[in-house]
């Protein structure tokens, strides 16, 4: 088979509906997954001031552990007046701010969340899909200005716009991820357009080859990007000082949360109920769960005693990415890895599909080596950190809890908790692993 022969294999979506073609349809925008103008950084509707005069004095109001009698004296505002997108946003990132400043803001966790943040926390989430808690999208995709002529791409020139701590090390963060975002934001459209050359009766094997290349050089170009957390962000104030506020209340006994949160929605309102949500973890991200999907790699439910995380965080994702990765799937199942693997079975003696199978294995060789590099930072700023002697600092929350896991002898590394409540190692070996064992064509044949 020549490259530029036409393939013909069986990769039609199937009879459910396929993707609409517009990006926009999913809250998809030329950065990608980040919204396609900057993030607002107040609400205009001076209705409002009271929640970001809090919001700008937060790192203040938690060093002197006045956060929660504030909240008490706050109104419950409606979300009423909030009209645009870009509003219901940055009310979003406002109250997922607050709520976790609110709970993780003392030296025990707070159990009960007053009606003043559930009530708008609670109608902003339905309205935009997500849970009442500070998420990826919350804490990173819609949390940042720039400077320097606004390269999104260059973390450089990123600062988040709301912090826990007012420290570097929390701004750059989050803002990495930012950057890694818009790296990655030609990935959902090319992705897109290449399946539908694909599906195309004069699709040729350069296309698939072209697509798997340009999907492993961006995740080079990711994988390096990553290991500059190490630039700004302080593994100690990281471990000590930001992780704590992000932790949700899935899984948060050790840290206080035994059962989770209880949403106060105040007399007569709705039905008050106690909620386990997981924290704010990059795991959210759709770009990693679209990388996943597009190689067809496969996680295990139960992994790690994790339930089915992969799935269930994209409950965590805006709804319009969640779609587009429900879409994806439906349309697609397993991504460019079916297609390969047939390529593969009809005629796997030709050069030209032996290129082809090389390019996905060096994309998938570079997603899992985004996942090992991702458990060296781990390493550096949870596991080393938790063992260090002195430093859990007073109270009760994730970075005493796990600690005392650390240190408590009998291999308690393994038991230390990520802030969306995994049994981290395990868990993330596990998703590494899970990358690798794509490149093994004939299992998802045989599914
Ligand atoms: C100091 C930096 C970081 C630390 C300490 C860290 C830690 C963790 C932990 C503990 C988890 C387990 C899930 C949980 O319970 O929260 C996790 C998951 C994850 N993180 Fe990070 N993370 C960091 C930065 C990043 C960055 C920059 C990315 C890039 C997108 C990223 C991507 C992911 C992904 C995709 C998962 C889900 C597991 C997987 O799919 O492999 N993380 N992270």
């Amino acid at each position: 088979m020549s490259p530029c022969e036409p393939v013909t294999l069986s990769r039609k979506p199937t009879n459910n509906p396929t993707p609409s073609t517009t990006l926009e349809d999913y809250t998809v925008s030329s950065n990608g997954f980040l919204p396609e103008h900057l993030p607002l950084e107040r609400l205009p509707d001076p209705y409002y001031t009271p929640w970001e005069s809090l919001t700008e004095s937060l790192p203040v109001a938690l060093a002197k552990q006045t956060l929660r009698d504030s909240v008490h004296c706050l109104p419950v505002l409606s979300t009423d007046r909030l009209s645009t997108e870009p509003e219901w946003r940055r009310a979003c990132v406002v109250l997922g701010f607050l709520t976790h400043a609110y709970i993780w803001g003392g030296d025990k966790a707070a159990e009960i969340l007053p009606p003043q943040l559930t009530l708008p926390l609670l109608s902003v989430s339905s309205r935009l899909g997500l849970p009442p808690v500070a998420t990826y999208a919350s804490l990173n995709l819609w949390n940042f200005r720039t400077t320097l002529g606004g390269n999104l791409t260059d973390p450089a020139a990123l600062h988040a716009l709301l912090t826990f701590t007012g420290t570097v090390s929390e701004s750059w963060f989050y803002t990495l991820s930012v950057a890694l975002e818009a790296r990655a934001a030609h990935l959902p459209g090319m992705i897109l357009s290449g399946f539908t050359a694909l599906c195309s009766p004069l699709a040729t094997l350069t296309t698939l080859q072209e697509t798997l290349t340009e999907i492993a050089h961006t995740l080079a170009s990711l994988t390096a990007l990553q290991d500059r957390m190490h630039d700004h962000c302080d593994p100690h104030v990281f471990y000590h000082r930001i992780r704590p506020f992000l932790a949700g209340s899935w899984n948060m006994g050790a840290a206080g949360l035994e059962r989770g949160v209880f949403y106060d929605e105040g007399p007569a309102m709705g039905e008050c109920q106690w909620r386990r949500l997981r924290g704010g973890s990059n795991g959210q991200s759709a770009l990693i769960g679209l990388l996943d999907w597009v190689l067809g790699v496969e996680h295990a439910p139960g992994a790690a005693g994790e339930g089915d995380y992969h799935r269930e965080v994209k409950e965590y994702m805006p709804e319009g990415h969640r779609r587009f990765l429900a879409d994806l799937e439906e349309a697609y199942p397993c991504g460019l890895r079916k297609m390969v693997g047939e390529l593969v079975m009809a005629d796997g003696g030709s050069p030209a599909v032996a290129a082809v199978k090389e390019a996905f294995d060096a994309a998938v060789a570079a997603l899992g080596a985004f996942r090992n590099r991702h458990l060296q930072m781990v390493t550096r700023y949870i596991i080393i950190p938790s063992r260090q002697p002195g430093g859990a600092g007073q109270g009760v929350n994730l970075a005493t809890a796990s600690s005392a896991r650390a240190t408590s002898g009998g291999g308690g590394r393994e038991e230390l908790t990520g802030t969306g409540g995994t049994a981290l190692l395990p868990f993330l070996k596990q998703s590494r692993d899970e990358t690798f064992r794509a490149r093994r064509l004939q299992e998802v044949q045989a599914a």
